[in-house]
């Protein structure tokens, strides 16, 4: 026996539902047209409250018009429109900054908002499995907000529930193609809320010289390029580690450089000592005068040069011992960077087996027990497999400058960094528009930021030694 219910049996209805022995027809109840109507007015009026809330100087630049001509006529709601188009107009010739501020940027948002976003957003995130659908409706992120800078659009979107950060870094080249862009960054802005930077142009295209030496005497953090949202690349040294690694020509020596360069009055001042080591011969051998006796380039010059520092680390570390736990530089006890170009020549490489074992040994000394007495690491590599650089987790601060596979990126930055946008093994090969960028993670972000690093030519390096040479003499 069947328990009855409302409807009449429909044998011959197809279910797609598996195992359903007998389908009912749903009993139909006629809804009042009062209701259906009510309901959508309720619809409408929110949806144009929405509209004046999301987007009140647009909805007025349309309706004041329409209101003026329907009140007065055409030619009144032209006038309103002409006088302060004619206005506006020369802004953005005096004071293009302002205008973008207040009117371009907001504009473009508004725009590309409609045109691009919402235009493409269910598409993409049906197709990109952002979206559901299911039992016919779409159950689909929602766009929160776009805003617009010199270089990239910012989406804010809220995650349907239940979705995380890893469902949308898994999908940045369906975001990025599908909404037109070469690449797309996801960011926690807060829970349940992510931010998607899709940029529009590539503000770092063009090489950026060498920047100025400082004028006064600083351990850093130092100014070595710029971010790709135009402020200033900031390398901190005092106080951490940092391993750049990158594919040969990625520019690896501008990192170096650069960071050297804005460290040269406080080394001048003695506050800072730049212990090179170099077994390229290439690279550091150029400013060799800068370091004094403290460059060594033959793998045994530099096992000694790295215990040398580990046994002033150390004892340094017995005088500060119960006295103070963080280092200020002085000149008596300055920070000391010991830079390695090409660390891998020094360990992996390293055919002589005990030179390998004291340099690795002297290595993860000073980079477990260096940050608090004023020792920093800066080292750099061109492959970063796991068994290149097995020290390669005690370096807090990377630098993913080009590399050759995908694969590589994590390997540098740490686990999901490509998911997230740090695509190093896209930077192009052509040195004027790849070399010195690069992804970098900081210890205290797991958001790579993308930056290019100031190019420290021959020349320049060549100055920063004259100069130094000519303050020594003084
Ligand atoms: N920041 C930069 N901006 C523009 N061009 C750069 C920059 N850095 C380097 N270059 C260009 O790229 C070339 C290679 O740079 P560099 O020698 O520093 O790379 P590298 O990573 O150290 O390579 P290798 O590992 O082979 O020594 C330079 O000769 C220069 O022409």
């Amino acid at each position: 026996m069947f328990k009855k219910l409302p409807g009449d049996e429909a044998r011959t209805l197809v279910t797609t539902t598996p195992d359903t022995a007998v389908v009912f027809r749903p009993a139909v109840v006629r809804t009042p047209a009062i209701f259906t109507v009510t309901i959508f007015l309720w619809r409408l009026l929110a949806g144009i409250v929405r509209l004046i809330w999301r987007h009140p100087v647009a909805v007025a630049v349309l309706a004041v018009p329409a209101v003026l001509s329907i009140l007065y006529g055409w030619r009144i709601a032209l006038v309103a429109v002409a006088v302060p188009v004619s206005l506006l107009a020369p802004w953005p010739f005096f004071d293009r900054a302002s205008f973008d501020r207040w009117m371009g940027w907001r504009l473009l948002a508004w725009w590309r908002l409609v045109w691009i976003y919402r235009r493409h957003w269910q598409s993409v995130m049906i197709v990109s499995g952002l979206g559901r659908h299911l039992q016919g409706r779409d159950y689909l992120p929602h766009i929160i907000r776009v805003t617009c800078t010199s270089w990239a659009d910012l989406v804010t979107v809220k995650m349907i529930s239940g979705q995380s950060v890893k469902d949308w870094a898994d999908r940045i080249e369906h975001l990025a193609h599908g909404f037109g862009t070469t690449s797309c960054r996801v960011t926690v802005a807060r829970s349940g809320r992510l931010l998607l930077t899709f940029p529009r142009r590539d503000p770092l295209a063009t090489p950026l010289p060498a920047l100025p030496i400082p004028e006064t005497p600083s351990v850093g953090p130092v100014e070595i390029g710029r971010c790709e949202d135009g402020t200033p690349w900031r390398l901190k040294v005092h106080g951490t580690h940092v391993l750049v690694a990158g594919a040969t020509g990625a520019g690896k020596g501008s990192i170096i450089w650069s960071t050297i360069r804005g460290l040269l009055p406080a080394v001048r001042a003695g506050l800072v000592q730049v212990w090179a080591l170099d077994p390229k011969r290439m690279e550091l051998s150029f400013g060799r005068d800068l370091f004094g006796t403290r460059y060594a380039a033959s793998p045994a010059d530099c096992a000694d040069l790295l215990e040398a520092a580990v046994s002033v680390m150390q004892e340094r570390a017995d005088r500060f011992a119960g006295l103070q736990r963080s280092h200020t530089p002085t000149v008596d006890d300055p920070f000391v960077l010991v830079v390695v170009d090409e660390v891998a020549f020094l360990t992996a490489y390293q055919s002589d087996k005990g030179l390998k074992l004291r340099i690795s040994a002297a290595l993860a000394t000073l980079t477990t027990q260096g940050r608090a007495v004023g020792f920093g690491v800066m080292a750099a590599l061109q492959d970063p497999r796991k068994e290149v650089m097995n020290v390669r987790n005690l370096f807090p601060d990377k630098i993913a400058l080009r590399l050759d596979e995908s694969e590589q990126v994590d390997m540098v930055l740490g686990d999901g960094a490509r998911d997230r946008g740090a695509l190093a093994d896209h930077i192009s090969p052509v040195p004027e528009r790849g070399a010195g960028i690069g992804y970098v993670r900081l210890e205290t972000s797991p958001d790579p930021i993308r930056a290019r690093a100031g190019y420290v030519s021959d020349s320049d390096i060549r100055a920063m030694v004259a100069d130094f040479a000519e303050e020594a003499n003084k």
